[in-house]
């Protein structure tokens, strides 16, 4: 149906514009829409795999007649020989197909060919015959990687190849067939959730002694070099020495900080604990960091303290666990010589993401057998903020001469339609070893390019689909939505919150309404409601650049001059005359917010407050990966669903108190959709994904195209893995959404997708 009936008005999409479905649509959902004919409760249907229609709640098959659509002529009026639309409505004749673009296959060019390596009984080893026998079949290629143990080795894994099973194959080849002793296999895994996979997945395998499987090293990096160390230096590092939290690290800086006086507020310093690891992690001590710029600066100042603060008070951070091992071998030949004496073997999964001091750990641990082998794929290395360094896997054979390359191509993951995709979407990746994953099925569901009008109706159109799909007996863990920063779920975390589908979220994940730029423009909309709000007041002093100290003086003067906090501000001595001047402005702008809708209030805070020039100022604008202007320009698009404040505030603190709950819930969860950052979702596998914002900005990250067009493509090549991480992380189905708009503005599909929409063309986009 075209029409529905909302008061006493008739809507229909002859006369919608685009921008207003999602309105309608959440009209709808307070079931206010009826059927025009026969008066019962209708929605919007507002998803992926049909166009926008009205249906009725209860019989949704069911068609009622409908009015007969506007002439074209009720909607124009002539002026000088020229049609012009009467009002701001759209062209007459329009149709839903005229506003609503159509869901848009991306069909492969190449044709499914079964890859042909997959191992058929008997096998030559009986070991692999027996494992194949309990399910664990090895093709060629997997079966080589699992049987040449001597010797160094890269096994060059491409997504779903089934690293993992080569990994834990391999260990029981070691263990069973070669009769290697546990003690000396080390098997350093990306996360210990991983490692303990591997191992409860060695106990399933056939003829494994759960007490030789216990024996074995495994463990992440950090975890098995933490060990070595208390081994032998218990003192120095005991475990209530280890600075656990961020918010331990954090508090070390801001009490740095304060030297060189950084606001707490104000000075990024999650940011700066990012960089200071990144340094550690790349080997690089404070007096080798050359800054450049005032932040490089700012930084290293709180590098050195930070480092000065820990040795004195015998405190150690995570990054230390691999410093601290690195010195200790360096330094102790004795040992250095115990460990390569015992460690015989060591398997290395997700090596694209290995950072120079665990790669110099390796090393020197391995410096006598040279027995590695590392297990990677380039094509999924994302972790260079980090300081992991691909080029440690792309130029194995530099530091490994005599080691041996097998490339596991099989994809036994996806179906031949993403594989294909992904194929074709990494190809144009210029710094990477060159590899066509080949899959083992197809199932005629190319991945899906659908395109919402913006943020808001991606996220309703992913949960009507969702809802479509569990209805008809799919399970929730089945699916996925993936996305490239935390702050991009936030449509979709709403709509989740208001459905009622079991879904769950990173543990890391902070609300984005407590997000400081969110809870600051926040806080004048409060402030406008409830002059005496101190803990508002205390948020928006420093875009005031009003010292935090000066609280209790605004607190006392309140009193005083019998007035408001707010009031208070604009009698304020700052010593400032122009400063004075502006605050005497400022507090009847904060006043006059609350006659505003929520959006118009938003702009006259960014624009006649000031507080763009404040992010400005702030240098939040240079920070590369989270701009501030950007939380505002997300809050304007989630503040457009609300006609008041009071319902944009009481909606800001329901969702910041979803996010707690959810992640309480997401602990105990088995049965839910995932929501998850790309990053945080590697390695894993679900039967359905959908990917959000794949438009320039977004994937690849604004920061990346700020690099390449001066001229470093780096970063851009690693948004283009996250983005094949993200497809490849699909079995079946894979859903990219395209919004026209986003941040409020006109969006450009993402550059990633060109190669796959222009086949004839030859694919080199940077
Ligand atoms: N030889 C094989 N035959 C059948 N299935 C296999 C084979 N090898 C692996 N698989 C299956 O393929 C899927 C992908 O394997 P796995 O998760 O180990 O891949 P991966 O290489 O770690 O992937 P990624 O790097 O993309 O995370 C798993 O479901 C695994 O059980």
């Amino acid at each position: 149906m075209k029409t529905a009936i909302y008061g006493n008005k008739t809507i229909s999409f002859e006369q919608l514009n685009r921008e207003e479905f999602q309105k309608i649509y959440t009209i709808g959902k307070s079931g206010q829409l009826h059927c025009p004919s026969c008066k019962e409760t209708v929605q919007l249907y507002l998803g992926i795999q049909h166009e926008p229609h009205f249906y009725h709640i209860n019989a949704p098959e069911k068609k009622c007649p409908e009015p007969a659509p506007a002439l074209v002529s009720d909607y124009y009026i002539k002026r000088d020989g020229f049609k012009i639309p009467k009002g701001r409505t759209i062209s007459g004749a329009a149709t839903v197909a005229n506003h609503f673009k159509h869901a848009n296959k991306i069909e492969s060019s190449v044709t499914f060919n079964r890859g042909t390596s997959t191992v058929t009984l008997p096998f030559n080893s009986p070991f692999l015959q027996l494992l194949a026998e309990n399910g664990v079949t090895l093709d060629e290629n997997q079966a080589a990687a699992v049987t040449e143990t001597e010797g160094s080795l890269l096994v060059l894994a491409g997504a779903g190849s089934g690293k993992t099973r080569v990994l834990t194959a391999r260990t029981a080849y070691l263990l069973k067939v070669k009769q290697i002793d546990p003690r000396s296999i080390m098997l350093v895994t990306f996360t210990s959730k991983a490692a303990s996979e591997m191992k409860n997945r060695l106990l399933s395998y056939p003829e494994m002694k759960r007490d030789q499987i216990q024996q074995l090293v495994t463990g992440t990096f950090h975890s098995i070099f933490y060990r070595i160390l208390m081994f032998h230096d218990a003192g120095n590092w005991a475990n209530d020495k280890l600075l656990k939290k961020e918010w331990q690290r954090d508090k070390i800086l801001k009490e740095a900080g304060k030297e060189l006086g950084l606001s707490e507020k104000e000075f990024a310093y999650d940011a700066a604990l990012q960089q200071i690891g990144y340094w550690k992690n790349s080997l690089i001590m404070p007096q080798d960091v050359k800054p450049l710029t005032d932040w490089d600066k700012n930084v290293l100042f709180l590098y050195k303290k930070y480092e000065e603060y820990k040795r004195q008070n015998t405190l150690f951070d995570f990054d230390d666990m691999l410093l601290g091992c690195y010195q200790l071998l360096r330094n102790s030949p004795e040992i250095l010589d115990y460990y390569q004496q015992r460690f015989h073997y060591f398997l290395i999964d997700e090596f694209q993401d290995i950072n120079k001091v665990q790669y110099e750990l390796m090393k020197l641990l391995s410096g006598k057998n040279q027995n590695v082998c590392a297990v990677g794929d380039d094509d999924q290395a994302i972790y260079s903020f980090r300081g992991s360094d691909p080029s440690y896997l792309l130029d194995f054979e530099k530091d490994f001469p005599s080691a041996k390359v097998i490339t596991l191509e099989q994809n036994y993951r996806s179906a031949h339609e993403i594989v294909a995709a992904a194929n074709q979407m990494i190809a144009s990746n210029k710094t990477r070893r060159p590899k066509q994953m080949k899959a083992q099925f197809s199932n005629s569901s190319p991945p899906l390019l659908f395109f919402p009008y913006d943020e808001e109706e991606e996220a309703t159109m992913i949960v009507t689909d969702l809802q479509e799909r569990i209805l008809n007996g799919a399970s929730p863990s089945d699916f996925a939505i993936l996305y490239r920063t935390n702050a991009a779920s936030r449509a979709v975390f709403e709509r989740l919150s208001s459905s009622n589908l079991p879904f769950i979220i990173d543990q890391d994940a902070e609300s984005f309404y407590d997000r400081y730029i969110v809870r600051s423009a926040l806080s004048f909309l409060k402030l406008s409601l409830n002059e005496d709000d101190s803990e508002s007041l205390s948020d928006i002093l420093p875009i005031l650049f009003i010292k935090q100290t000066m609280l209790k003086e605004i607190k006392a003067l309140s009193i005083l001059k019998d007035c408001s906090f707010l009031e208070t501000l604009s009698l304020l001595n700052t010593t400032h005359a122009f400063q004075e001047k502006k605050l005497k402005k400022t507090v009847p702008i904060i006043q006059s917010l609350k006659t505003l809708t929520p959006v118009q209030a938003i702009e006259k805070i960014e624009k006649e407050i000031g507080f763009l020039d404040y992010l400005k100022k702030r240098g939040s604008e240079s920070n590369q990966l989270e701009k501030g202007s950007d939380d505002l320009k997300d809050l304007k698009t989630a503040a457009k669903s609300f006609h008041t404040i009071d319902a944009l505030l009481a909606h800001a603190e329901h969702m910041s108190a979803m996010n707690k709950e959810i992640k309480k819930l997401s602990k105990h969860f088995t049965d839910a959709i995932s929501l998850s950052t790309i990053h945080r979702a590697k390695g894993l596998e679900y039967k359905t994904v959908y990917l959000l914002g794949a438009v320039d900005g977004s994937l690849p990250h604004d920061h990346a195209l700020e690099s390449s067009r001066n001229g470093d493509f780096s970063p851009l090549e690693e948004e283009r893995r996250l983005f094949y991480v993200a497809m490849t992380r699909a079995q079946n189905e894979l859903f990219i959404s395209v919004p026209e708009n986003r941040r409020g503005k006109n969006a450009a599909r993402t550059r990633f997708l060109r190669p796959l929409l222009t086949p004839r063309k030859k694919a080199n986009f940077q």
